[in-house]
């Protein structure tokens, strides 16, 4: 039989993680960080172990330079840069902004693709060469690490980058950053891209990528550019960034660190606060994480089908390549849907306190279970108690008969309700500050029953305007919690149903200490 070849480690080289999630990241549309968001999330970057900050475009706004001068002077550990075009008023204002940090870098850029020179700059490729030399060269005059970037490189000339990267590296650049501006590239256009300039630049150079994600290749192109020679990679919390974003810093992290034994490379980042990273950039963006997001989406470590639950449950590895815990994450899930199987569903009972219900019950539940998930989609804990407690084995002491509802904007809703009792029907009337509430007092008028309401939830489990209501009540009986689940097109039906059946499962001494009443089990 054919085994898949083991992996040798290309290299051991130590990446360094520059982080652009201020300044590139806080460029996807809509976004927009004030000063003390900017400072949270830099000191949190600090935390996760980024080697470099890149804080923002002092000449952009008085307000971004403030904020990157504030992160200079606030936050230690990580090199903190700002970025500059190649003109002296934009790199005065980089030099400024980041005069305090401990660590001070500034990042100059001029486009070089034929494209931007012709059309946007307005540059002969020479004028743009020696506005480039120009610019490192003042930087150079303001701080010793200084990064130059040809804005569009994958569109440019290779011969053009070799001078314009030679020029400046003269002048006195230590990174050179090979942007795919337009996320144009392919992988293996990259990883040839920087082998061609590692042969052409310095060996004390630092090559750089910095990936756009126009046609989703932004991460494969960072990690095809570190196959050519990158030691820095450039990337975004969650990929957020101009139009489609840029490549995300925690997939390319975890690439490495999971298949270390195919890459080797290294990085200085705490993989345990990568969910929090991304928690915090979501929550201060405004930027909504997709739940199937590889590391940090909801859905990253969530398994929903039995087969997979099955494997996950007897091995985790089975359908898992990385711990959750790694990624600062609680540990993967077992989503209960219309796709699980009886593994995960006989787990999810023991995980509730179930454990030792026997099988033909469990049987019985799961085939139920099976109905609500096709009605509903994914079924919670609540949901799962709610089956277990409103098996059908429950003694139907009561039954709803009949409601009727008066409620309105400006008077407080009523309920009359009529319940089918062992001594017949029972009518009761009762005012509530809500329709749900009065109809949960008429039953309890009736039943002499007053459980103490602890849990109410409502979803519909259909489409439409005759959309299925399902109703998820908990409440407290004694020291006995019971939970009633009710489904009708009817909120207030489906909510007096579950109410109802808590009701039931009392008076059947579900564990309950029952009320003095006149329905005492004798009668059941
Ligand atoms: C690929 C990237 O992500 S690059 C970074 C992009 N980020 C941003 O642009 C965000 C911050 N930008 C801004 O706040 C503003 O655009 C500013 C303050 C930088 C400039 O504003 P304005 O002076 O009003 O110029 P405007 O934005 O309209 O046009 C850009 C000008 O910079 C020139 N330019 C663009 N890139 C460079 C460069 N790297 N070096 C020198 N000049 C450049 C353009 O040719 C244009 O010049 P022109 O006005 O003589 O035609
Ligand atoms: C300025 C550079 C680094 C950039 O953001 C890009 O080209 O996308």
């Amino acid at each position: 039989m054919t085994q898949p070849q083991k992996s040798q480690p290309q290299s051991t080289d130590r990446i360094i993680i520059f982080d652009t999630t201020l300044r590139d990241g806080e460029q996807s549309p809509g976004v927009a960080l004030n000063h003390s968001q900017k400072l949270e999330i830099a000191h949190q970057l600090a935390r996760l172990g980024v080697d470099v900050i890149e804080a923002g475009f002092p000449i952009a706004s008085p307000g971004d330079l403030e904020g990157v001068s504030r992160i200079a002077r606030e936050v230690r550990g990580p090199i903190i840069t700002g970025l500059a075009r190649a003109g002296k008023a934009d790199i005065e204002a980089a030099a400024r902004a980041v005069e305090a940090a401990g660590k001070p870098r500034i990042h100059t850029f001029i486009a070089t693709s034929p494209i931007h020179m012709a059309k946007k700059l307005n540059l002969e490729p020479d004028a743009v060469v020696e506005r480039a030399v120009q610019a490192v060269t003042l930087a150079r005059s303001f701080v010793d690490d200084v990064e130059f970037s040809a804005e569009d490189a994958t569109r440019s000339d290779w011969d053009f980058l070799s001078r314009i990267f030679k020029a400046t590296v003269e002048a006195g650049a230590t990174t050179i950053n090979v942007p795919d501006t337009v996320g144009y590239t392919t992988p293996d256009e990259m990883r040839k891209l920087f082998a061609f300039l590692k042969a052409e630049l310095p060996a004390h150079v630092i090559l750089s990528s910095h990936c756009h994600d126009d046609l989703g290749m932004a991460v494969a192109n960072s990690i095809a550019a570190a196959e050519g020679g990158a030691r820095q990679i450039e990337c975004t919390i969650n990929g957020i960034g101009e139009r489609a974003g840029n490549a995300s810093l925690e997939e390319i992290v975890m690439a490495f660190h999971t298949r270390a034994d195919h890459y080797g490379y290294t990085t200085g980042i705490q993989t345990r606060e990568l969910y929090r990273s991304s928690r915090m950039i979501s929550r201060l963006s405004g930027m909504p994480v997709q739940p199937n997001k590889a590391i940090v989406g909801d859905n990253a470590f969530a398994h929903e089908s039995g087969i997979h639950q099955d494997g996950v449950i007897k091995a985790r590895e089975t359908y898992e390549i990385m711990n959750a815990e790694l990624v600062g994450r609680e540990a993967a899930v077992l989503v209960m849907g219309k796709h699980s199987g009886r593994a995960a569903f006989r787990k999810a009972l023991t995980d509730l306190g179930y454990a030792d219900m026997p099988d033909d019950k469990v049987q019985h539940l799961f085939g139920r279970f099976k109905d609500l998930a096709d009605r509903k989609g994914q079924i919670f804990s609540d949901d799962l108690r709610a089956l277990v407690d409103s098996r059908s084995d429950v003694p139907q002491t009561f039954s709803l008969e009949g409601f009727q509802i008066t409620s309105g904007m400006n008077m407080t809703p009523v309920a009359f309700v009529r319940l089918q009792t062992p001594d017949g029907p029972i009518d009761a009337t009762a005012h509530g500050d809500g329709p749900v509430e009065a109809a949960f007092g008429a039953i309890n008028k009736i039943t002499g029953l007053s459980p103490t309401l602890e849990s109410y939830r409502i979803q519909a489990v259909t489409q439409g305007g005759d959309a299925l209501g399902e109703v998820s009540v908990s409440a407290r009986h004694g020291e006995t919690l019971l939970h009633g689940l009710g489904v009708a097109t009817d909120v207030v039906e489906a909510s007096a149903r579950a109410w109802i059946r808590i009701q039931n499962m009392i008076v059947a001494g579900m564990g309950a200490e029952r009320r003095q009443g006149e329905f005492a089990p004798g009668r059941i």
